[in-house]
């Protein structure tokens, strides 16, 4: 069983147009609400795939409730922790000129009770799963080093922890030595503070991550593909060419592939294989947290995989 961890869940309110002008008024084509936030996507494509999955975090008002009764929909175990306050809602704008753009709530405050409730239950839940997946940022009013405690907890309890979140919570977080992350290029170069400028640089500083004491370090970096870094070397997957329809929720793919080739002892080589192709396939599809799971295979045979060190 996984078990995946979404402190700050999302509607993503997905809407198409032209193109987005600032400054302007806009009129949007077509409008979808669709249940998101990092864990949940991660959680919805677990069960595509046909695994068990228990699905934790935070969630509150109406649009808490439309996530967790989607998420019930697909099968997922729920054990949300309610909040008083309302769950956000994103807005992710796909523009056929190309360009993604996402606007992204801070989530509700969350009080230090509500927080004690969701630990208690975290705390039971990672008893019965294998792999534990804390995706996402986090919602006002929790400490960055949530993710530390957590993972902690985790393994105190001998779990393996995947860690895919950003700024303070992500540097905080890997304290706590997380079997994997999955930062993209920005959140890697907040880490390292400054940019990184080509493959190598990306290298070189999840490298030094590996070195602090993370077994692998996945980068996203978009159509660039992925570049999986552990001390035995840096492999570079190229994403397969497809015509991208959504990408939100690509990097979320990246992280339930890797859950699921984790669990099933796959190599680096074959993992990282499998993450480029669910990449790429959830990229073509319209639904964030989706994949064409034929697509997927498909692509499996077209990832191009190089060897950098
Ligand atoms: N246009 C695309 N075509 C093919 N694969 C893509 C495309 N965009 C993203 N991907 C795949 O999805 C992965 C995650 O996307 P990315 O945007 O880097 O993550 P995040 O959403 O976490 O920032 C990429 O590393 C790549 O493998
Ligand atoms: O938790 P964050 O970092 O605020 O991001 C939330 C957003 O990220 C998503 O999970 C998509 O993430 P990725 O594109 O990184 O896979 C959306 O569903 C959600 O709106």
């Amino acid at each position: 069983m996984i078990l995946t961890v979404t402190l700050n869940p999302a509607v993503d309110k997905t809407y198409t147009t032209g193109s987005l002008i600032l400054g302007q008024v806009n009129r949007l084509e077509t409008t979808q609400n669709i249940a998101g936030g990092k864990g949940v996507n991660v959680a919805k494509i677990l069960r595509q795939c046909g695994y068990p999955v228990t699905t934790c975090g935070l969630l509150g008002g109406y649009t808490g409730l439309f996530i967790e009764d989607y998420m019930n929909s697909i099968g997922a175990d729920c054990r949300f922790t309610r909040v008083a306050g309302e769950t956000r809602s994103n807005i992710n704008v796909l523009a056929k000129d190309g360009y993604v753009t996402e606007l992204l709530e801070p989530g509700p405050e969350v009080s230090d009770e509500e927080l004690e409730i969701f630990v208690k239950g975290y705390e039971e839940a990672i008893t019965r799963c294998e792999l534990i997946v804390l995706s996402g940022s986090i919602a006002r009013g929790i400490r960055s080093d949530i993710y530390k405690r957590l993972i902690k907890l985790a393994n105190d309890n001998q779990k393996i922890c995947i860690l895919d979140t950003s700024a303070e919570a992500l540097r905080c977080g890997i304290e706590a030595h997380p079997y994997m992350i999955k930062p993209n290029q920005k959140e890697l170069e907040y880490l390292v503070g400054h940019k990184l400028t080509d493959i190598e640089d990306v290298a070189d500083a999840a490298g030094k991550l590996c070195e602090e004491g993370i077994a692998k370090v996945v980068v996203s970096m978009g159509s660039k593909g992925l570049l999986s870094v552990s001390r035995e070397g840096a492999l570079w997957a190229k994403a397969p060419s497809v015509k991208a329809v959504n990408t939100v929720g690509c990097g979320d793919s990246v992280v339930a592939s890797y859950a699921m080739s984790m669990l099933e002892g796959e190599d680096d080589f074959s993992s990282l294989k499998r993450a480029a192709a669910t990449a790429a396939s959830s990229a073509s599809t319209f639904q964030s947290g989706e994949i064409s799971l034929r697509l997927s295979k498909e692509l499996l045979d077209k990832v191009q995989i190089e060897k950098r060190k």
